[in-house]
């Protein structure tokens, strides 16, 4: 078995140790959706595979997970496993299919509460979700310890919404009428979400993940008092639970991104996670005065900026790295994922500037530590 295989040494750590909290000798990148259609090999793989094929074969999986990393090698500072939020859904008994050009498709979407006995109970993720197992592990030893790599999943409001509208929606309406109208039954839905998303994310660690991430795309559809309603309450649990059966050994780096939900920074700060990852939203200096350093920030250049040619791409770049990483805390990003239309080439640029203004703001900071040292400064 795989499993008994010793994983390569890590080369790379500078992830896990700004998600730590430690001082870096730049700040780390990687990119949301670095896996994905901009690139012109996944476009080829897609043409041969279905995209949920693709995500249930390990050995393609495997492939992809590490396209952008041999791409832009010694660019990336960590891999995240190609997979996708909805394969929850589909554990827990829904059919979800992903249409060329249109995205996620639930033929039977859950309409009103009593559907909810359409879902499997007490889901085993170990035999619905092996797969994702089998393809982390697998991609762990492909890697050679070059980069760590980070497991994900979706929050459980982000997943109920889409078991509900049935794929993408501009308003959520049906969803929100659940929780408006069936508060309780959507607290029963929540949490059964829940208990899914742990399981799956302690067997992502055991497979191999060394960083994790929870996507609550659509938090903010919700108003802080929603938010902390059908939200936070379970992106806590989540944090809190894995953590626990985990335990301190063995326990990752947790990071959570709740877009949109710019109001709910400072409670994200305290619920469990290293780190909290920004859209492009928050200012450096806002998030920075909120989250007080509890948590490391990701994020968080708007991803249509990559069209936005070079001189912009460049500015933006200094304007983040620069507002962020001077208190060292920092793990750059976009603020979502990137486009499927973006040049290859301003990824690059992205991933070189923030590289060159990482080390140079690093190197400032070193500077201002010597200075003070020798009682220059101050
Ligand atoms: C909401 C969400 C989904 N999936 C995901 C989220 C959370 C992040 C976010 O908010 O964007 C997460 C996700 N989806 C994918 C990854 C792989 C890893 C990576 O980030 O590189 C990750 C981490 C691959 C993917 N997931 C999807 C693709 C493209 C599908 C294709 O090849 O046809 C990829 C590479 C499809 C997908 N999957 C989803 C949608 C809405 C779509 C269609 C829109 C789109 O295409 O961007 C659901």
């Amino acid at each position: 078995m795989s499993e008994t295989i010793p994983f390569p040494p890590l080369k790379n750590d500078l992830i896990l140790r700004a998600a730590r909290g430690e001082k870096t000798e730049r700040a780390p990148v990687w990119v949301m959706r670095q896996a994905g259609r901009y690139l012109p090999e996944f476009r080829a793989e897609r043409v041969e595979n279905d995209f949920f094929k693709i995500c249930r074969t390990p050995e393609l999986a495997t492939k992809v997970t590490l396209q952008p990393i041999d791409r832009y090698e010694g660019l990336l500072d960590a891999s995240i496993i190609f997979s996708d939020i909805l394969v929850i859904p589909q554990a827990m008994g829904l059919q979800v299919e992903m249409i060329p050009g249109k995205g996620p498709h639930f033929p039977d979407p859950l309409v009103v509460p009593s559907d909810m006995s359409r879902l499997r109970k007490d889901v085993d993720v170990n035999k619905e979700l092996k797969y994702v197992f089998e393809a982390i592990t697998m991609t762990r030893h492909a890697l050679r310890g070059r980069v760590p790599l980070i497991g994900f999943v979706g929050a459980p409001w982000t997943l109920m919404a889409y078991m509900i509208e049935g794929g993408g929606s501009k308003t959520l309406s049906k969803a929100k009428e659940w929780i408006f109208k069936h508060p309780k039954a959507s607290h029963e839905l929540l949490a059964r979400i829940t208990d899914v998303c742990v399981d799956f994310l302690v067997g992502q660690v055991r497979a191999g993940a060394q960083m994790l991430q929870v996507f609550e795309s659509w938090g903010g559809e919700l108003g802080p008092h929603d938010f902390e309603l059908f939200s936070l309450p379970y992106l806590a649990q989540i944090a809190t639970r894995v953590k626990a059966e985990l335990g301190s050994e063995h326990a990752v780096p947790m990071s959570v991104f709740a877009k949109g939900s710019w109001y709910a920074l400072d409670k994200l700060s305290v619920i469990g996670y290293e780190i909290v990852s920004l859209d492009w939203t928050h200012s450096p200096e806002h998030a920075k005065a909120v989250s007080k350093g509890r948590v490391t920030l990701q994020g968080n250049m708007d991803p249509n900026l990559l069209y936005g040619g070079d001189e912009a791409i460049v500015a933006a770049v200094e304007r983040m790295v620069r507002g962020f990483g001077s208190t060292g805390r920092y793990i750059a990003n976009l603020g979502h994922g990137i486009l499927p239309t973006v040049p290859v080439e301003a990824m690059e640029l992205f991933l070189k500037t923030v590289h060159r203004v990482g080390l140079e703001v690093a190197a400032e900071a070193k500077a201002v530590e010597i200075a003070s040292d020798m009682h220059i400064v101050g």
